[in-house]
C-alpha cells in the first residue's frame, strides 16, 4: 500500500485515468541500484556455472537459421533490459492518454488488485454511533449503581438514557445509552443479590466507550487515489459504507499461443510437447492486474494470427513463441503487414533476448514472449509487467537489492535473469535456469538481476519478486 498524497473532494469528483496515473508515485526506475554499475561489466566471470544452460544463441550470431549478418543487426537493435522496462511504461502512458478509459464503480467483490481511481471518503462517521468497547455495563456517574432489567446488545434498539447511578448490562459494540458517562469491565464489577454494581477499580470517565467518529468523521479522505485494493481496503470501504469503489479498469489481455508442436493434453510424444505457456500466463497476468479475455491457440498459422490480432480490442495483445528468425515464425512478418511500429526489438537479457513490443494502434500494444518458456517469463517481467502495471495505474514496486550466495555466471553483454529462492539475508542461485526450462523458476521465490559480466559471491544483485513469494496483493491472483 502506497499513500499518493491527498486531494480533496472536488478535486476528485472527475477524476479519470490519467490523472489517476500522474498520481501513482512515478517510477523510480526499473533497474535497482546494482544495475547499470558499469563495474560489474568488468568484473571477470565468475568459473562456477552449475546447470546454466543459457548459452544457447548467447551472442546471437550464427545461429541455426537466418544469415551472420541479420544476427549482428538484431543484437544492434536489442534494447538494453532498464531501458526496454522503461519503454514499456512509457507505451503505456501513452496508451492511458489515448484511451482515457472512464474509472468503473466495481463492487467490492470484485474490486480486489484494482487501483482507487477516486479518494475512498467516509460515507459516515466511524463509529457511527458511541460504542462499548467491552461486555460488561454502562454506567452514569459514580458507583455504586442500580444495574436495570434490560440489557444492550449489538445490532438492538436504541436503549433508554441512563440516570445518574444507574448502570445496564451491555455487550462490545452495543450503543451506549444516552448520559453514560463510562463502561465497566465485566471483570471490574461486582453485582450483589440486589441488582447493586460495586467497581473494584478506579473508574475513569470516558472508559471503554469509542465515541462517535472516534476514527473518521463522514466526509474525512480515509485512502487517496491510486491506493491499491488489498483485503484490508475491501474491510475498510464496507465499514465506511461503500458497495463499491471507483477503480482503474483492470488491462484487456488476448493471449495467443503460437506453435503447431504443442499439446493440450497427455504426455509428450512424437516431437510434440505440452503448452505450458497457456496454463501459466493467464493467472500470472491476472496476479499482474489483467483481465485475461482468450487463450487463443493459433498453430504456426501466419493467417490465423494476422486475424487473430487485427480482430483483437484487448489493450495488449500477449503472443507466445515465433519472435525468431525461423521458417515458421509469423510474428515480425505479421507487425510488418499490419504497419506495427516496433517499440521493442529484442532485448539485452538472456534468457528472451527475442521478445518485442510493438504499438498496434495508439491504445493498442503487442508483447511478443519468446516460446522457450523461461524466455517467455523473462518477457513477461521486462515488457508485460511495467506495461500492465501503468496501465492499471498500479505503483512500481520497489526496487531492492540482496547478496547473492553463489557467483553466477554472466553473459559478456547482456543482463541475465536467474531464479533464486531467499534464504536468510541473501539469494541463492537455482541451477535449472536454461532458456527452455521451468524447474528453477517454479521452485523459485524471485529472479535475480545479474548484470552484464556476472557476480561474485556476496555481491549485491537486484531482485525481482514473483507475485507468489511476495506478501502483496499478487499472492490473491485475483
Ligand atoms: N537463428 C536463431 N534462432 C534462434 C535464436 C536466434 O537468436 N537465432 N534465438 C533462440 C532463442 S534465445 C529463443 S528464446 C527462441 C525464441 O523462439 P521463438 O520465440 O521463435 O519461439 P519458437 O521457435 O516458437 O519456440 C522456441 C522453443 O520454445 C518451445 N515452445 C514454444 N511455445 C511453447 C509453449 N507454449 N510451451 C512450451 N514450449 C513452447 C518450442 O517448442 C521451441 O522449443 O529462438 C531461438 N532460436
Ligand atoms: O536465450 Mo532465448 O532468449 O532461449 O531465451
Amino acid at each position: 500500500m502506497t499513500s499518493h498524497g491527498t486531494r480533496t473532494d472536488e478535486e476528485a469528483e472527475d477524476l479519470d485515468v490519467e490523472e489517476a496515473l500522474a498520481l501513482v508515485k512515478e517510477n523510480p526506475g526499473p533497474s535497482g541500484p546494482s544495475h547499470g554499475d558499469h563495474d560489474h561489466a568488468a568484473t571477470p566471470a565468475p568459473a562456477t556455472h552449475h546447470g546454466d544452460h543459457s548459452h544457447h544463441g548467447a551472442h546471437g550470431a550464427h545461429g541455426p537459421h537466418g544469415a551472420p549478418h541479420e544476427q549482428a543487426d538484431s543484437h544492434h537493435r536489442a534494447t538494453p533490459w532498464p531501458e526496454a522496462r522503461a519503454t514499456a511504461e512509457r507505451a503505456a502512458r501513452a496508451a492511458v492518454r489515448a484511451a482515457r478509459r472512464a474509472p468503473l464503480a466495481a463492487p467490492l467483490d470484485a474490486a480486489l488488485g484494482l487501483t482507487l481511481a477516486a479518494p475512498l471518503t467516509a460515507l459516515t462517521d466511524l463509529p457511527s454511533f458511541d460504542t462499548s468497547a467491552m461486555d460488561g455495563w454502562a454506567v452514569a456517574g459514580p458507583g455504586p449503581w442500580t444495574v436495570r432489567d434490560e440489557g444492550v446488545l449489538a445490532g438492538h434498539a436504541e436503549p433508554a438514557p441512563l440516570t445518574d447511578g444507574e448502570a445496564a448490562r451491555i455487550a462490545t459494540g452495543a450503543r451506549v445509552p444516552l448520559d453514560s458517562t463510562a463502561v465497566l469491565r465485566t471483570e471490574h464489577g461486582r453485582t450483589d443479590g440486589r441488582n447493586r454494581l460495586q467497581a473494584t477499580r478506579d473508574v475513569v470517565h470516558g472508559q471503554d466507550i469509542r465515541p462517535r467518529g472516534q476514527e473518521c468523521r463522514s466526509g474525512d479522505q480515509l485512502l487517496p487515489v491510486g491506493t491499491l485494493v488489498t483485503p484490508a481496503v475491501l474491510g475498510l470501504a464496507a465499514a465506511a459504507g461503500y458497495d463499491s469503489v471507483t477503480a482503474v479498469p483492470r488491462p484487456r489481455v488476448d493471449v495467443l499461443v503460437l506453435g503447431d508442436e504443442l499439446l493440450t493434453e497427455g504426455r509428450p510424444h512424437d516431437g510434440l510437447i505440452r503448452d505450458a505457456l497457456g496454463p501459466m500466463l493467464p493467472p500470472w497476468l491476472r496476479a499482474l492486474g489483467a483481465e485475461v479475455r482468450a487463450v487463443r491457440r493459433i498453430g504456426d498459422d501466419a493467417e490465423a494470427l494476422h486475424r487473430a490480432v487485427t480482430t483483437s480490442d484487448a489493450d495488449l495483445v500477449i503472443t507466445t513463441g515465433g519472435t525468431a528468425a525461423g521458417p515458421v515464425d509469423h510474428v515480425h512478418p505479421v507487425l510488418s503487414r499490419i504497419g506495427a511500429e516496433l517499440l521493442v526489438d529484442g532485448v539485452k537479457v538472456r534468457p528472451g533476448h527475442p521478445m518485442l513490443l510493438a504499438r498496434l494502434k495508439d491504445d493498442q500494444h503487442l508483447v511478443g514472449l519468446p516460446g522457450n518458456p523461461l524466455a517467455a517469463v523473462s518477457g513477461l517481467l521486462t515488457l508485460a509487467e511495467p506495461l500492465l502495471r501503468t496501465l492499471a495505474a498500479r505503483p512500481a514496486p520497489e526496487p531492492y537489492t540482496l547478496p547473492l550466495r553463489d557467483a553466477v555466471h554472466g553473459h559478456p553483454y547482456d543482463t541475465r535473469l536467474v531464479p533464486v529462492v531467499l534464504r536468510g539475508e541473501g539469494a541463492v542461485p537455482l541451477h535449472y535456469n536454461g532458456p527452455a526450462m521451468l524447474r528453477g523458476i517454479a521452485a523459485a521465490d524471485a529472479l535475480a538481476v545479474v548484470p552484464p559480466g556476472g557476480a561474485r559471491p556476496g555481491q549485491e544483485a537486484e531482485l525481482l519478486d514473483l507475485p507468489w513469494a511476495t506478501g502483496g496483493i499478487g499472492v490473491c491472483f485475483t
